[in-house]
């Protein structure tokens, strides 16, 4: 298979450094060697996004509306062979890993259109008073990006901040960078040099310097609650304005009166898309105890038929979890669940097929009778592994779900209007009624509670990379306040 090799990108110049070797985690074959840059990369990242910012914000909002036309259709005319790409280095199937080109694709021409209708308000204050407000780019952004969903997480922040004038340093994941710098490469081909800067590299040190650093004016980041809370902290220290979308532990409540059939299909999209490794994963599964035993067979006969395999393999359904320490740490949670006394009903190990015997691979998993208080029902796993919580009523399942430190989405099945009811008093940024929750470039994206701080995505977008400025001006001039 073609390998892929990419250089520091800064400042339009592509740079040298240590390189490091991409995995596929199927297989343990190379897919292709990045640069690994360092500190000094990352502040060298900041100071040509810093010095090109001022030229891009005073570009019209129809020449970066042209722009990001000219991203969206390059990265489409290349999309079979970055699916490819996103599917070695990730894991994931061909079809989901086509799906998050496409999206990509689409929040680059959302944005495009967003360019233009950039928008200030007008205020009625005094009589001889105008007041108004413009929405103006903070500058220089960083984007810390994760590799579950680097193409569509990252997007959402590159496509707004380049359609309001930002100028862009990129961190990419470091599992599973190639499809970014791809993108990135992209964007900084279409842009004057500055404007997009990509710097794969350690977060301890790449991350860390580019949340870290005064000369970046707005950070977005995508990741674990505990680095989160670290980028918090570094934004605090230099007031910088800060977006952050953390973990979570989505409940999927299924009702008394939900069509089963339905909710079945919903529940294991929900866990078992992206082998689990996603943050709007499903994970606990609320089923009122009327049709438990239904879902519960329909799910389990489901999930035994998930095909495991490499994502560049047409017949794979699932494919493995990212990393060896990925693996281990999923397999600890099924283990956890068994001491605690939950009922496996499906999977719990690594499959014993010998073809995949070099891949990261984690079977489809089941649990049954777990109790909110269990290790699997409270802590986001990111791998293929769904507790069923049997609750009586609509009320307990309400009070299950908020129960949590996350609150980053959830999904409801019902056949009647409890579902507008649940989603109306549950405290999750993300509610989906009779499917799971996805991602769309038009919808607002974040969490509540620990899974986060602010919304991007849609017309969200706009605000988050925007600072707005209120302009007053007294047209009949002042009176002397000092006589
Ligand atoms: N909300 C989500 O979509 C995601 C959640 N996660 C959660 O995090 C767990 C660990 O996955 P990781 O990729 O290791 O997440 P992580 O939070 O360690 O890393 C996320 C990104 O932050 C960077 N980073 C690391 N340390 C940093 C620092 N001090 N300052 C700035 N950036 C830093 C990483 O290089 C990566 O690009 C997963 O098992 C999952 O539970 C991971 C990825 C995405
Ligand atoms: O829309 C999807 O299929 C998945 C979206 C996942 C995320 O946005 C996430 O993990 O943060």
């Amino acid at each position: 298979m073609e390998t892929h090799e990419y250089a520091l990108l800064i400042d339009g110049d592509r740079r040298a450094a240590a390189t490091m070797t991409v995995e596929n985690p199927a297989t343990g074959a190379t897919v292709g060697d990045v640069a690994s840059g360092d500190a000094v990369d990352a502040r060298a990242a900041v100071a040509a996004a810093d010095a090109a910012a001022t030229a891009w914000e005073r570009t019209g909002p129809g020449e970066r509306e042209t722009t990001l036309r000219e991203i969206a259709d390059r990265i489409e005319a290349e999309s079979d062979a970055l699916a490819r790409l996103l599917a070695a280095e990730a894991g994931k199937p061909l079809p989901t890993a086509a799906g998050e080109v496409a999206e990509t694709v689409a929040q680059f021409r959302f944005y495009a259109g967003a360019a233009d209708k950039v928008r200030g308000d007008t205020m009625p204050t005094a009589p001889n008073r105008l007041n108004y407000t413009r929405r103006r780019p903070y500058g220089v952004t960083a984007h810390v990006v994760p590799w579950n969903y680097p193409l569509l997480l990252g997007t959402r922040g590159f496509a707004s901040a380049l359609a309001t004038g930002n100028t862009l340093a990129i961190k990419p994941p470091s599992l599973a960078p190639l499809s970014t710098m791809w993108v990135g490469e992209v964007m900084a081909e279409a842009t004057p040099d500055g404007v997009v800067n990509v710097v794969p590299g350690p977060g301890s040190e790449v991350g860390a310097e580019l949340v870290g650093n005064p000369d970046v004016d707005a950070i977005t980041f995508t990741g674990s609650t505990g680095v989160g809370k670290g980028v918090l902290e570094a934004a605090a220290d230099n007031v910088t304005s800060v977006d952050v979308e953390l973990g979570g532990k989505a409940p999927a409540i299924v009702l008394s009166d939900a069509d089963v059939e339905n909710a079945a299909r919903g529940v294991v999209a929900g866990i078992f898309s992206n082998a689990g490794q996603n943050c709007v994963a499903t994970s606990r599964c609320l089923v009122h105890e009327d049709v438990h035993d239904e879902l519960v067979s329909r799910v389990v006969e489901k999930a035994e038929r998930i095909r495991l395999g490499a994502g560049t393999d047409p017949d794979t359904d699932m494919g493995p979890v990212i990393s060896a320490d990925a693996k281990a740490d999923v397999l600890d949670y099924v283990d956890s669940a068994v001491e605690e006394g939950a009922t496996l009903l499906t999977g719990g190990g690594a499959p014993d097929d010998p073809a995949l015997a070099d891949g990261h691979f984690v079977e489809p998993t089941v649990f049954d009778d777990v109790t909110p208080a269990m290790t699997v029902a409270c802590e986001e796993i990111f791998g293929p592994v769904l507790s069923f919580v049997t609750v009586s009523s609509t009320a307990e399942a309400v009070e299950v779900a908020n129960d949590s430190p996350f609150g980053l989405a959830a999904a409801v099945w019902s056949e009647s209007m409890d579902a507008t009811r649940v989603a109306d008093r549950l405290d999750h940024g993300l509610v989906a009624i009779n499917t799971f929750p996805v991602s769309m470039p038009q919808s607002p994206w974040g969490g509540n509670k620990e899974s986060g701080i602010g919304r991007e995505g849609g017309l969200e977008g706009i605000e988050a990379f925007t600072t707005v400025d209120s302009v007053v001006i007294e047209h009949d001039g002042m009176e002397d306040p000092y006589q």
